[in-house]
């Protein structure tokens, strides 16, 4: 038995385009993002790839890139599973700050510890601040345990527990599963899927709006590890521009 499972970053997004450290705030997708999404839904058909179920997080950046593809590949009617466990990572007090600006007063070190260290988590966000999400409906039944900051090992935590419940329990029932989510909590679920160091994951940049998959075999490792981009050459261009945010 085998699984197929297509992980999918949002296309660009506002923020994306605008240098910004997004995390948490619910911003939407350029028009560049929009045909990212609809060029994703065409490698899912070109690849015979079609979803049965897709799960996306709760930010409309996700949500609409899942929908602007399956309406291109002729899938909007499966069903659909939300949860706040597939959320971007959240970037704590540096949401709403320039990632150039940051660098360059903070220095290449702490930016990247920051950016990409997988334990130590930027410094907590303030309810007060407009980049909060204290009082967002969508999380009241966190609490207090909904986030104020979080580093990669906090998203491994919280969405490898989703993933391995919901997840392979759509894998499990035969259904192929696309998971639309973004750059950091898509990186929490890579380095579990590949069994990538905490070292080596710093190292790992996930491009918007291509597709990646995953063919797992009956004990849910995958088979062509790494994954396969469906556009391998696109893939790798915009994995490289990932990498050098934040540089001028
Ligand atoms: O700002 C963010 O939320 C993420 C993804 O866009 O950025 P980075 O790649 O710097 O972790």
């Amino acid at each position: 038995m085998a699984y197929d499972l297509i992980l999918l970053r949002h296309g660009q997004s506002d923020w994306n385009q605008k240098n910004l450290f997004t995390g948490w705030v619910d911003v939407q997708l350029t028009e560049a993002g929009r045909a990212e999404a609809a060029r994703g839904g065409e490698l899912l058909v070109e690849n015979n790839l079609l979803p049965d179920v897709v799960h996306t997080s709760l930010l409309q950046r996700a949500i609409t890139t899942a929908h602007l593809a399956l309406e291109t590949a002729d899938r909007l009617w499966i069903e659909v599973k939300r949860d706040w466990r597939l959320n971007e990572r959240h970037y704590g007090a540096l949401q709403g700050k320039n990632k150039t600006e940051i660098r360059e007063e903070y220095g290449e070190e702490q930016f990247m510890t920051w950016r990409r260290s997988y334990d130590t988590p930027p410094p907590e966000i303030n309810d007060d601040d407009p980049y909060s999400q204290a009082g967002d409906p969508r999380y009241a039944d966190l609490g207090d345990a909904a986030p104020k900051t979080e580093c990669l090992k906090d998203v491994v935590e919280r969405f490898i527990p989703y993933y391995e419940t919901e997840v392979i329990g759509d894998l499990k029932a035969g259904k192929t599963v696309l998971l639309a989510a973004h750059g950091n909590s898509l990186r929490a679920l890579v380095k579990y899927l590949d069994g990538i160091s905490d070292e080596d994951i710093a190292g790992l940049n996930i491009p918007t709006g291509i597709p990646l998959h995953y063919r797992l075999d009956e004990n849910f490792k995958p088979t062509n590890p790494g994954g396969t981009y469906l556009d391998p050459e696109a893939a790798k261009e915009a994995i490289q521009a990932v990498a050098n945010q934040g540089k001028k």
